[in-house]
Parts: structure tokens; sequence; C-alpha cells
């Protein structure tokens, strides 16, 4: 059976957690392949610049290249309106049958509103595991899980947590240095730096690229 995991994310932009994480637990799941999935309309950062798709994408190809077991999926992007991660499940087990499992990552800050995202239940469902990457800010606390476990009857069964250096290192911190002239080398992977100097995104924090 074909094991997949699933890398959810704005990417505006993508940056050097979002490689390491997705590495990491593929090679901790033994896992056949990672496929970054861009959102086109992230349902709870509706209304927020983002930069244009096309560049989110196009920032994603470029950071990915270099790893063989690295693919995209253009299933959000492709369809309007909010990218209900339920809708992306089900398109996906249409294009690659019952028999593929899946794997879909997080880090700790996504897992806290899970519980809120559209059909959450349906969603576990179709998950062999929500596989969840420590973020600094979100420290483990088991009364905190009892309380997920509450909103969310079954989350707990899915989670499965992966060892993971915490790294300080998000898209909004990336685009403020930017836009304050401050250097993001190493946070991003150089083609990356390279395309949002090329494009000027993120001139200023708000821009709408
Ligand atoms: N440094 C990090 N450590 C752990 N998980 C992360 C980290 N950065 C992003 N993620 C996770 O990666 C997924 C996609 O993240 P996203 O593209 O929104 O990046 P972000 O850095 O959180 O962006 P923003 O700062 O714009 O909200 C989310 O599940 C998020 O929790
Ligand atoms: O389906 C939902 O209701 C839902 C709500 C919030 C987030 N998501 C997905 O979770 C992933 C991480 O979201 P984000 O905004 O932190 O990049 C991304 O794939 C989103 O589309 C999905």
């Amino acid at each position: 059976m074909r094991s997949i995991g699933l890398m959810g994310g704005t990417f505006d932009p993508i940056h050097i957690a979002h490689l390491i994480m997705a590495e990491e637990v593929r090679a901790a799941l033994n896992l056949s392949e990672m496929v970054f999935i861009p959102a086109a309309e992230p349902p709870h950062k509706a209304g927020r610049h983002k930069a244009a798709p096309h560049h989110r994408l196009a920032m994603v190809e470029l950071a990915i290249a270099s790893n063989p077991h690295f693919s995209i999926s253009l299933v959000e992007l492709d369809r309007p309106g909010p990218s209900y991660l339920v809708d992306t499940l089900r398109l996906l087990r249409k294009e690659w049958g019952t028999d593929v499992e899946l794997s879909f990552v997080i880090g700790w800050d996504s897992l806290e509103d899970f519980p809120d995202w559209y059909q959450p239940a349906e969603i576990l469902a179709q998950l062999k595991r929500l596989v969840v990457v420590r973020r600094p800010g979100y420290e483990e606390n088991p009364a905190y899980d009892q309380q997920l476990e509450a909103r969310l009857p079954g989350l707990q069964q899915k989670v499965c947590q992966i060892p993971f250096p915490q790294l300080d290192i998000s898209s909004t911190d990336i685009r403020r240095r930017i836009a304050e002239h401050r250097p993001i080398k190493y946070q991003v992977p150089e083609a990356v730096e390279e395309y949002i100097l090329t494009h000027n995104l993120y001139q200023t924090v708000t821009e709408s690229q």
C-alpha cells in the first residue's frame, strides 16, 4: 500500500522549517512520498493579504526541486473557494484510490485549531495519521491534550508526534524581515530568496502581491 505524506500550507513564503519537518516526517514514518499542497484560500486566513497563488506555487517548486521524494499537488490551487482539507482529501482519494494511507502534517499551532476546522471528524476518518511537530511557543501539555480530545473525540488516537528540533521560523516573520530590509538568508532556500527579490515580493507587510 502507498503511504503518502501531505504537507498543506499557505507557503507565503515556504521556509526551511516546512522543508525540514516534511523530510523528518517522511523519514521517521518511512513514507514513500511527501506531497506539498499550497492552499488557494486557507479557511482561517480568508481576507488576509497573500502573495498571488502563482508566486507561492513557484516558490514551493523551487524549494522542493532537489528532493526526489517531494512533489506538489494543485488540488487546492485548481479549485475556487476556501481550501477545506476535507474536500481536498475526497479529491485526492478519487485520484489515488482507496489503497493509499494518508498522513497529514501540521505544526502545533494548527493542532490547537484543528477541532474548529470544517468537518474535522470526517478528516480524521480519511487519515491514517495526523502528524504533529513541535513549534516554539506551543508547549506540550497533557491537560491541554485532554481538552482537545473533549472538543474532538478520537483526535488523540490519530495524532502522531514526531521528534523535531524546534525552529522559530515563520512566514510572518520572513515577510516582516523583508519589509524591514533585514536578512532572510538561510531561512528560505537560496532560490526562493532570489525569487522573492526578483519579483519584489513582501516589500510592505500588508501588500497583496
Ligand atoms: N517553524 C515551524 N515549526 C513547526 N511547524 C511549522 C513551522 N512553520 C510552519 N509550520 C506548520 O506548517 C504548516 C503550514 O504553515 P504555513 O504555510 O501557514 O507557515 P507559517 O510559517 O505558519 O505561516 P504564517 O506565519 O504566515 O502563519 C502549518 O501546519 C504550520 O503549523
Ligand atoms: O479544512 C479546514 O477547515 C482547514 C482550516 C485551517 C487550515 N487548514 C489547512 O491546514 C494547512 C495549514 O494551514 P496554514 O494556514 O497554517 O498554512 C493548510 O493546508 C490549510 O488549508 C484547513
